[in-house]
């Protein structure tokens, strides 16, 4: 592997006094990992200019009004990521990141156009993440998938080369997403191509419910049949789709930092999360973007509970959530949930 730009420090986590809950992160944009530092050092190592002077001023761009304004920064600093290398190094540095917050499972997302439009081909954006997941376990003790998510703001057309230009590595990726700006993008654009990804195997998931409506909610159920929706916070407007939800335990990766910080919500102590939980709704934390939120897996959990007052059991059974939410096999699920109530006890 190419040197290694260095890692900054993680900031301690604080969930209990022994170390962080054991959980799995299932909503995390591999390129919203991206750190100043580091965006700074590939930049250097491909020669590539970013628009600003200083890490200090990259960070100081960091104030979203909105998914939009976040999304073009998003897009913008992904200039820097041309390699198999540096893909590689990208996941790396995430996954030392997530050990220290608890992440025993991580679910990854990828957004191949974003990289294929700048001519990255696709094998080298999934060979360079995949180099670096299969030594998480080994390194880490991090079990890893791989979520290929499409731009929905693209053309539906757009999607459906992504996945043929992606059939080659279909081996190592376990589902397909829907993500970037939801508003005006409903999910039955993409009807086609889930069906593509359900036909070859694949698990599938979508955004929805972020800022758009909770009628984007029900198109990603009953249109692309996903497993899980990503966000889905709206859902609450909605108390038929909350029952449905409820019902059949459709698992919601809420991720509240980020939800903060793209104004979806005013405060952290108003998230609908305590409400989303007595509905019996199967939700999860997560973090999202975490470079450009203010916090990675763990750093969400200390927030939700110093904001929303959780109590312990609140915060075993989001742990608990994260696992039965995942894509593991039944065994292997199994052991992380024995993990989780190994920690709850102190054992
Ligand atoms: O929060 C998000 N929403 C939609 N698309 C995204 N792409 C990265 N993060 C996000
Ligand atoms: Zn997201």
């Amino acid at each position: 592997m190419a040197s290694s730009p260095s890692l900054p420090p993680s900031a301690p986590s604080a969930a209990s006094d022994t170390g962080p809950w054991p959980k799995a992160e299932l909503h995390l944009h591999i390129e919203g990992t991206l750190e100043p530092e580091l965006a700074f050092a590939l930049a250097e190592r491909n020669g590539v200019t970013l628009p600003y002077a200083t890490e200090d001023e990259l960070r100081r761009a960091y104030s979203f009004a909105d998914l939009q304004s976040f999304l073009n920064l998003y897009y913008a600093l992904m200039a820097v990521l041309r390699t198999e290398d540096d893909f590689a190094d990208l996941a790396d540095a995430y996954l030392a990141r997530a050990k220290e917050q608890g992440v025993r499972h991580a679910e990854i997302f990828f957004d191949p156009q974003a990289h294929t439009a700048r001519g990255v081909p696709v094998g080298t954006v999934v060979d360079g993440l995949a180099r670096a997941l299969d030594r998480a376990q080994e390194t880490y003790g991090i079990s890893t998938r791989l979520i290929m998510c499409f731009l929905r703001d693209e053309s539906a057309e757009s999607a459906l080369a992504t996945f043929e230009a992606a059939r080659p590595h279909l081996h190592r990726i376990a589902a397909v997403g829907l993500d970037s700006a939801e508003v005006g993008h409903p999910p039955a654009k993409f009807k086609e191509v889930f069906a593509l990804a359900r036909e070859a195997g694949l698990k599938c998931v979508a955004h929805a419910g972020e800022e758009g409506p909770a009628a984007y909610v029900w198109e990603a159920l009953d249109v692309l049949g996903v497993d899980r929706i990503d966000h889905g916070v709206r859902c609450m407007e909605d108390e038929r789709l909350v029952a449905r939800l409820a019902a059949e335990q459709v698992p919601l990766t809420v991720c509240p930092l980020s939800n903060v910080r793209l104004r979806v919500i005013d405060d952290l102590a108003d998230h609908p999360l305590p409400a989303m939980l007595d509905a019996g709704l199967l939700v999860t934390v997560n973090s999202d973007d975490p470079a450009y939120f203010g916090g990675y897996a763990d750093d969400n959990f200390t927030a939700v509970r110093d904001a929303l007052g959780f109590d312990a059991e609140t915060l075993r059974t989001l742990a608990r959530n994260s696992f039965r939410a995942s894509f593991l096999d039944e065994a292997t699920r199994e052991r992380y949930l024995a993990e989780v109530d190994a920690h709850a006890t102190g054992a």
